[in-house]
């Protein structure tokens, strides 16, 4: 199966707990293109997780859309929507065990993830070429307790492509590794996206793995805060005209700031109330 696009239209979670409600999502308006790899970064509790869950249809939104292909996630009944987890949209939880059975080997955990898709009598890759794709050929059948963590993780990466779906989504795939290790996950991943075209989101909190990936995206109090493309930031516009500023502006235009945004044949700039009489070289440009 080629990749399959993702996109999200005003994205809402609500976690409602006894006392009080978690808003983890407040309106994410996602793109991502089919073959893509992409990071997802952003402070513990932004909701990054959230929105992986989400997209890999662990549980439905308060509010919002979610296309992934030609599907509407939200109009799924519970079975299409187990059709296509089972085939269509991987979901790699974060540590390589919880995607693991630990009592059988790498193959077996392929055959076994391809069972599902099996009784729809898709058309699956073979098991020898999926372990053959992350490089585990050599360890296919080996116990789970003989692997380093690295190899458990390429294990994972091999489960989450057993049905070679459009879309793996990854929770910090490279976390708990060390570089070596790290570094063979991702370009497994990566190769997996340039070969066979897979649509991959990752979540890091890791600077050196975010510094690879293609496009970042850092979510911040459950919006999209900012947009990283070859180690270039940008702010983003959202649906509702919001912008984050960068942390750097923040400092110089704290919360309260009155600000002009002046028109400067199509540059935009920021200019703070107490300069706003002032000469444009005063002024601040914003982002
Ligand atoms: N099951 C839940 N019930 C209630 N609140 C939750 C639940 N899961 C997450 N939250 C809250 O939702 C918000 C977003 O959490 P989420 O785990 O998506 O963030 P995150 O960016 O993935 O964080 P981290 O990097 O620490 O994993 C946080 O305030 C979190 O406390």
């Amino acid at each position: 199966m080629s990749g399959a696009a993702i996109s999200t239209r005003g994205l809402v979670h609500i976690y409602r707990s006894e006392g009080h409600d978690v808003a983890a999502l407040s309106g994410v308006d996602l793109s991502v293109r089919s073959g893509e790899m992409i990071g997802l970064l952003g402070p513990s509790g932004a909701g990054k997780s959230t929105l992986l869950t989400l997209l890999g249809g662990l549980f439905r939104p308060s509010a919002g859309k979610i296309y992934i292909g030609d599907h509407e996630l939200t109009a799924l009944t519970v079975k299409e929507l187990d059709r296509l987890r089972a085939r269509e949209v991987s979901l790699m939880l974060q540590g390589a065990s919880r995607n693991l059975l630990p009592y059988l080997t790498p193959r077996q955990n392929v055959e076994f993830a391809q069972r599902a898709a099996r009784r729809d009598s898709a058309d699956l890759p073979d098991v020898g070429e999926v372990l053959d794709r992350v490089g585990l050929s050599e360890y296919a059948d080996h116990h789970l307790s003989g692997l380093t963590p690295g190899h458990l993780q390429l294990a994972a990466v091999a489960v989450a492509i057993a049905t070679d779906p459009g879309v793996v989504l990854a929770d910090e795939p490279t976390s708990q590794l060390d570089h070596e290790a790290r570094d063979t996950v991702l370009k497994v991943l990566a190769d997996i996206s340039a070969q066979q075209g897979t649509t991959v989101v990752l979540v890091t909190h890791d600077p050196q793995v975010a510094a690879v990936m293609p496009r970042t995206i850092t979510i911040r109090d459950g919006r999209i805060g900012g947009e990283g493309r070859a180690g270039e930031e940008y702010a983003v516009v959202t649906a509702d005209g919001f912008v984050h500023l960068p942390d750097h502006a923040l400092a110089a235009l704290p919360p309260g700031t009155l600000v002009r945004v002046h028109d400067q044949d199509g540059i935009y700039q920021l200019i703070p109330e107490h300069e706003a009489g002032g000469t444009p070289g005063a002024t601040k440009e914003g982002s």
